[in-house]
């Protein structure tokens, strides 16, 4: 996903890439140590802030200080659940599920050049309705158990071959995913795998997390 810019991701054939979700609770000043850190360890298309029942003042404060440091490094920022706030606050992009509202008045408030993804569980077609609809991207998920976040679904590794072979929509594999136990996904065609704890509670840190993700998507896109 290109940074202040469309998902470039329509080469079948282009790797897959990392997208990170924040983690559920940080203190921000002690965690953009930590991003940048991350940032720097290898490729990242997009970090998603993901924050629940916070203030508004306390989203807007944490992209001020988290957003430049993803554009920095070359991802896009991308803001989950709030639409109107990406507008605000120029983010490159928002996240919207099934709950949070309609994908016609998520693009509405953010413009026709912002990314705008849709979560489509384990639904073909959610994903078919999203992409058809003008979505940026699609998400899947959750592929594996996830303690950050009580997921509707549980979705097939065959969802991401199929979409793989049978769309051009960039679809993100969401929920569980690790260094692990991602090269499944990977090589069915996953174009983006989003991770949260499989980055942070890495056992050797974040930035060797990101490090070896990218390692893993090399490897398969030179197969
Ligand atoms: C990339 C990505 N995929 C899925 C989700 C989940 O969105 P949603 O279903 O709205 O749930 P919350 O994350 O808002 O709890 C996501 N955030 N990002
Ligand atoms: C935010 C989110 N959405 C999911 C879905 O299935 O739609 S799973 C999930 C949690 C992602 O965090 P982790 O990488 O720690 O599992
Ligand atoms: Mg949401």
């Amino acid at each position: 996903m290109a940074a202040a810019g469309k998902p470039v991701q329509d080469d079948p054939k282009a790797p897959c890439r990392l997208y990170l979700i924040t983690p559920p609770v940080f203190e921000t000043k002690a965690f953009s140590e930590v991003l940048k850190a991350a940032l720097g360890a290898g490729d990242v298309a997009c970090v998603q802030l993901r924050l629940k029942d916070v203030t508004d003042d306390h989203i807007m404060r944490t992209a001020d200080a988290l957003m430049p440091l993803a554009q920095r490094a070359g991802a896009a920022f991308i803001l989950n659940d709030r639409p109107d706030l990406a507008q605000a606050l120029g983010a490159d992009g928002v996240h919207v599920g099934q709950d949070d509202m309609p994908y016609a008045e998520a693009r509405r408030l953010v413009g026709p050049d912002a990314i705008v993804g849709v979560t489509c569980h384990d639904s073909r077609h959610l994903a078919m309705e999203a992409g058809e609809a003008g979505a940026d991207y699609v998400a899947f998920g959750a592929f594996f158990p996830t303690a950050t976040k009580d997921a509707k679904s549980r979705a097939p590794l065959e969802l991401v071959s199929w979409w793989s072979e049978m769309m051009t929509v960039p679809q993100v594999a969401i929920g569980g995913i690790t260094t692990a136990n991602c090269t499944p996904l990977v090589s069915a065609g996953a174009d983006f795998l989003a991770v949260s704890a499989g980055v942070w509670q890495h056992a050797e840190g974040p930035a060797a997390a990101v490090a070896a993700f990218n390692r893993i998507f090399d490897d398969i896109a030179r197969q």
